[in-house]
């Protein structure tokens, strides 16, 4: 856990709220529902929540789990990507950094979005195994004709999709360090500008929403997509019908 006496005072006031739906009581109380998904164990995965001009993010390397409010870093927005040292941080737990995923929480906020999430799921890490020979910039996992496809929207202000349509989730490349997967993230949301969500082939997947709502019925939605098509491939059914 995050030692409570390792936090510095400095705006202390931001994360301080007797509000169950303020951004730093919300991002531990996901991830302990995350942990217990098998979305955000042994430290990896995370979640980031903007309110207005503060973003609120998770430190890096904790037990997410267990993390407390006033484990809570809070950027002002907007802010820099690069480089990191120039980031508005407004505040800073002392002795603890912020997460990895820092650069690519900002590039869905950059696209409007109010929550990022990011999950180590296995089911998420088996589909990208199971189109690894699509290697590339088109790789792309494909789905049609499931129900829960309707949880997914078709783009901004585009509605969901229906029954009938393809899910289409871009993959990318794993890096040797999470930062460095901004740019991949960036060239998949260019190339598929309607998608919410973007795999990261043998990681996992980084799944954003308008709101935290729903960023999380997305996550959900798509991790019952992929455990289901998993379990499909192992009957030999298609994917696309
Ligand atoms: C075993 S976790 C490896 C790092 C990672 O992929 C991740 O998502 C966690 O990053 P953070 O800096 O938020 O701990
Ligand atoms: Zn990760």
């Amino acid at each position: 856990m995050c030692p409570a006496d390792q936090v510095a005072t400095n705006n202390d006031h931001l994360v301080q709220s007797e509000d169950p739906e303020h951004p730093a009581n919300l991002i531990p109380e996901l991830c302990r529902k995350f942990y217990n998904w098998g979305w955000v164990t042994g430290t990896g995965g995370g979640t980031s929540i903007r309110q207005g001009d503060h973003i609120f993010i998770a430190p890096s390397g904790v037990q997410k789990e267990l993390m407390q409010p006033n484990n809570i870093f809070v950027l002002q927005w907007p802010t820099p990507k690069y480089p990191a040292s120039d980031r508005n941080y407004i505040r800073k737990p002392l002795k603890l950094n912020p997460s990895a995923c820092t650069p690519l929480f900002l590039t869905a906020f950059e696209q409007g979005a109010g929550c990022c999430i990011h999950t180590h799921s296995q089911w998420a890490v088996l589909v990208t195994l199971l189109v690894e020979r699509e290697k590339g910039p088109d790789a792309c996992f494909e789905i049609s004709n499931i129900e829960q496809i309707k949880g997914i929207p078709r783009g901004k202000g585009k509605g969901m999709l229906g029954f009938f349509d393809t899910l289409k989730i871009p993959i990318i490349e794993n890096t040797a360090f999470e930062e460095d997967l901004t740019s991949g993230l960036e060239a998949a949301m260019n190339k598929y500008p309607d998608t919410y969500a973007v795999l990261v082939r043998r990681h996992g997947i980084y799944v954003w929403g308008d709101n935290t709502a729903k960023a999380k019925t997305q996550c959900e939605s798509l991790d019952y997509i992929f455990q289901l098509a998993v379990e499909m491939h192992k009957l030999g059914l298609p994917w696309v019908k």
